[in-house]
């Protein structure tokens, strides 16, 4: 018996053949389906995925050939060898060019069909997993640094250490730009499954309908665009870890397929009636509070158990003790300096949009910077001109909204609300190169609801051009 069982499908339409050869593979401990025409064969890939096939060239109705053409079509992936009773190189080199990887010709030992069998799922093996790799190189980046000596950020790194081993969700809660992926990942190179897939999607950076395309796949024709079958991100994540970012996001009618799918490791396709069984590691962030939205009905209560088995909070940089400046040396470039009065200011200002906000800042002060020095001119008038006092030096200070020790100089009474968020919103979108996801999340707000607010703005431009014109 094998302890390696080839999942295949034998078509082959005489019967006795078909019979002998799939009982001798089944004796060895494969895993055989059979077939005695090309449209049964068709109809069984609809329902189930086989590691290898094995097509008779002639077969009555639809030839081998004809059979390997329809797979080649509708992008069934599996390994196919081809077995005749005439083997021709032509026959053999038409068959390889529409996609087969080997080829028999009859009668061949039962032997010989075993071998060839192992030698196509070995291979067919190897394709998946290159496949697999150059998805997940172009999808991720490398392992990041972690920066961060403050007692809390000391802490983050403690729990990161004991949760990484273990195969368990992890809930990643913290403020947009607070370094969620980048401690999702320290997790995932601390595991077991370091050298596995590491695979994101956000679910904020994409529209509804698609969410569930890319996290399940769809099969052929499950809707106009479905031009060919798709593997979602659980099967491309299979073995490894998948990051779902803004899981906050995740519309309410698909919260109970990824219940199913961290439950029992079970999924479709959309689309298709075949169960796919992967075993995926997940890690969610989030910049909302999860438990205020499960309380508002927008998640699912028992997803949220299921992903909040361990969780993590990212403090904000504004309380990071000492990290503004470890981060500030971190990211200016070699030769750059900065001035002591831009470094203060820079520890003053409270950072909304933590550290990423902070490396936009020192990219943009180097390139505005004369020389190789960064001061107080070359930094934002709102960092540059804050007053605010640090957090870590401010207990008694006011807590403002966003939970920053602020005190905001006062603006002219004369301005309007709807101004002054005016001026943010798109100061914000600006800043994060018009990534409407991104602002929404610097912002705090719903995607839909920056959406709302731009689309008022937009409007009262246009009220405010067509008085200016009947003026
Ligand atoms: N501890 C850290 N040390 C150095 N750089 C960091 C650290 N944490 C985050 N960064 C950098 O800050 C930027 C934002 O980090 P990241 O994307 O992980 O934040 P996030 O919380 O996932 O943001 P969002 O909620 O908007 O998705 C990245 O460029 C990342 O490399």
């Amino acid at each position: 018996m094998t302890e390696n069982p080839i999942k295949m499908l034998l078509v082959e339409d005489e019967d006795d053949f078909r019979e002998s050869c799939a009982r001798w593979m089944r004796r060895k401990g494969h895993d055989v389906s059979t077939a005695a025409s090309g449209a049964e064969a068709l109809g069984l890939c609809e329902e189930e995925s086989f590691e290898v096939a094995v097509f008779d060239m002639n077969m009555p109705g639809m030839s081998g050939m004809e059979l390997l053409q329809r797979v080649h079509q509708d992008k069934i992936e599996m390994e196919v060898i081809i077995l005749t009773g005439q083997g021709t190189i032509e026959t053999a080199v038409s068959a390889m060019k529409l996609g087969a990887c080997d080829f028999l010709s009859k009668p061949c030992s039962l032997g010989d069909l075993e071998h060839h069998c192992e030698l196509a799922r070995d291979r067919g093996k190897l394709r998946r997993e290159n496949k697999q790799l150059k998805e997940i190189i172009s999808r991720s980046k490398p392992a990041l640094e972690m920066v961060g000596e403050s007692p809390v950020m000391k802490h983050v790194i403690k729990v990161v250490q004991k949760v990484a081993p273990t195969d368990k969700p992890v809930l990643i809660q913290g403020e947009s730009g607070t370094g969620k992926e980048v401690v999702a990942r320290a997790i995932q190179q601390n595991s077991a499954m370091a050298d596995k897939p590491f695979v994101t999607i956000n679910c904020a950076a994409l529209p509804e309908q698609l969410v569930e395309s890319e996290l399940f796949g769809h099969q052929k024709g499950a809707f106009t665009g479905a031009t060919s079958d798709k593997p979602g991100l659980f099967e491309i994540a299979d073995g490894g870890t998948l990051f779902i970012d803004e899981v906050g996001e995740l519309p309410l009618s698909l919260q109970p397929k990824l219940l199913r799918v961290l439950e029992d490791g079970s999924m479709r396709r959309i689309g298709s009636h075949k169960e796919r069984t992967v075993k995926v590691r997940l890690i969610a962030a989030t910049n909302r509070d999860l438990s205020d939205e499960v309380a508002a009905g927008n998640f699912r209560e028992d997803l949220f158990y299921r992903i909040n088995v361990l969780s993590l909070q990212l403090p904000p940089l504004r309380e990071r003790e000492g990290d503004i400046d470890r981060l500030i040396d971190h990211y200016l470039p070699v030769p750059w300096h900065i001035d002591d009065a831009a470094r203060d200011a820079m520890n003053r200002y409270s950072w909304p949009g933590n550290i990423r906000q902070l490396i936009n800042v020192i990219q943009r002060a180097t390139i505005l910077a004369d020389g190789n020095d960064v001061t107080l001119d070359d930094l934002p008038s709102e960092i540059a001109n804050c007053t605010d006092v640090p957090s870590d030096r401010s207990n008694d200070q006011d807590v403002s909204a966003n939970g920053s020790a602020h005190q905001a100089a006062p603006l002219p009474p004369s301005l309007k609300l709807d101004d002054v968020a005016k001026t943010h919103v798109l100061y914000v979108l600006d800043k994060e190169n018009g990534n409407k996801a991104k602002a929404a999340r610097v912002l705090g707000i719903h995607r839909r609801k920056l959406y709302r607010l731009l689309e008022r703005f937009a409007g009262n431009e246009c009220k405010e051009e067509s008085v200016s014109a009947v003026e």
